[in-house]
């Protein structure tokens, strides 16, 4: 049998604070297979960011292992990107929007692989012909898409995403939603994608995580029942959809003060 694209075994990561130790993540284990869709949702603080930040190589946890396609990794992997919440601090405003999505593959991809990526990358979240403005110039939800083709010209296995759409009015962000899904295919793309939003947890996705508390031990694991293509409207009123984001909203407020509301 094929490793599990991540593998993620007692995953442990304490903060030093001037009031000692904070413990967040406290043996944190589970696995990814290709082309899932994993959302991870939780009580605020329970270490949501803290998870991806370990995975991405942001930051060296203090204990347990995370391997990508079997192999364990150290510091930051290859096969592998991160879309962050705000969008505003990880595009660069100097950088016309093709040269941001460019960014990443420069030293690495020759240039005319760079092009086609990039064009390939604006043309499927709908801005190939904003490739010659400004991120300043875009829309809070255009420069967010700006952000994911960046992430698409990488071509990913795994795509890491820290609560991509919270920053969005709510037409903008089922617009992203589907956009989401839609590249998600054409890219065969695996995601991990952290959201306070049950709702959009279940819509997005095939499983979601349930995140203890802090310091976090266990998960919670909800397979979602729903067939793609979702739509917006028709896949809410699926009564496998409220049993499942009640179920999901449960798991959260149970897990302590801070829970999300239902
Ligand atoms: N650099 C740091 N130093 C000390 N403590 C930190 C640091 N970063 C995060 N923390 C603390 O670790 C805990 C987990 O933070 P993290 O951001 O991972 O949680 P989260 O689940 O993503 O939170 P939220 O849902 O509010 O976004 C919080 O109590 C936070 O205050």
């Amino acid at each position: 049998m094929s490793p599990a694209l991540l593998e993620v075994t007692d995953l442990r990561h304490s903060y030093q604070t001037r009031q000692g130790e904070h413990t967040v993540l406290d043996g944190l284990t589970f696995s990814v297979e290709r082309g899932e869709f994993v959302s991870i949702v939780g009580p605020s603080g329970c270490g949501k960011t803290t998870l991806l930040r370990s995975l991405s190589g942001l930051l060296r946890p203090s204990g347990g292992t995370v391997a990508l396609g079997g192999t364990v990794i150290d510091g930051v992997p290859q096969g592998l990107a991160m879309v962050f919440q705000d969008y505003r601090g990880s595009l660069f405003p100097w950088r016309r929007v093709g040269e941001n999505v460019e960014f990443p593959l420069l030293g690495s991809v020759p240039k005319s692989e760079r092009r086609r990526r990039t064009e390939e990358s604006l043309e499927a979240v709908g801005l190939a012909a904003a490739a010659d403005r400004y991120p300043w110039q875009l829309s809070g939800g255009m420069q967010q898409r700006v952000a994911i083709a960046r992430a698409l010209a990488m071509r990913p296995e795994l795509l890491l995403m820290d609560e991509p759409f919270a920053s969005v009015d709510a037409q903008t962000r089922s617009d992203l939603e589907d956009l989401l899904l839609r590249v998600r295919e054409q890219f065969d793309m695996t995601i991990l994608f952290v959201t306070h939003d049950v709702d959009e947890s279940v819509y997005l996705s095939t499983r979601v995580l349930s995140l203890s508390k802090a310091p976090t031990v266990q998960t919670a694991d909800v397979t979602v029942p729903l067939a793609f293509p979702r739509d917006q409207i028709t896949t809410r009123e699926e009564g496998a959809f409220v049993t499942t984001r009640s179920e999901v909203a449960r798991l959260i407020r149970q897990a302590g003060p801070g829970g999300l509301a239902a």
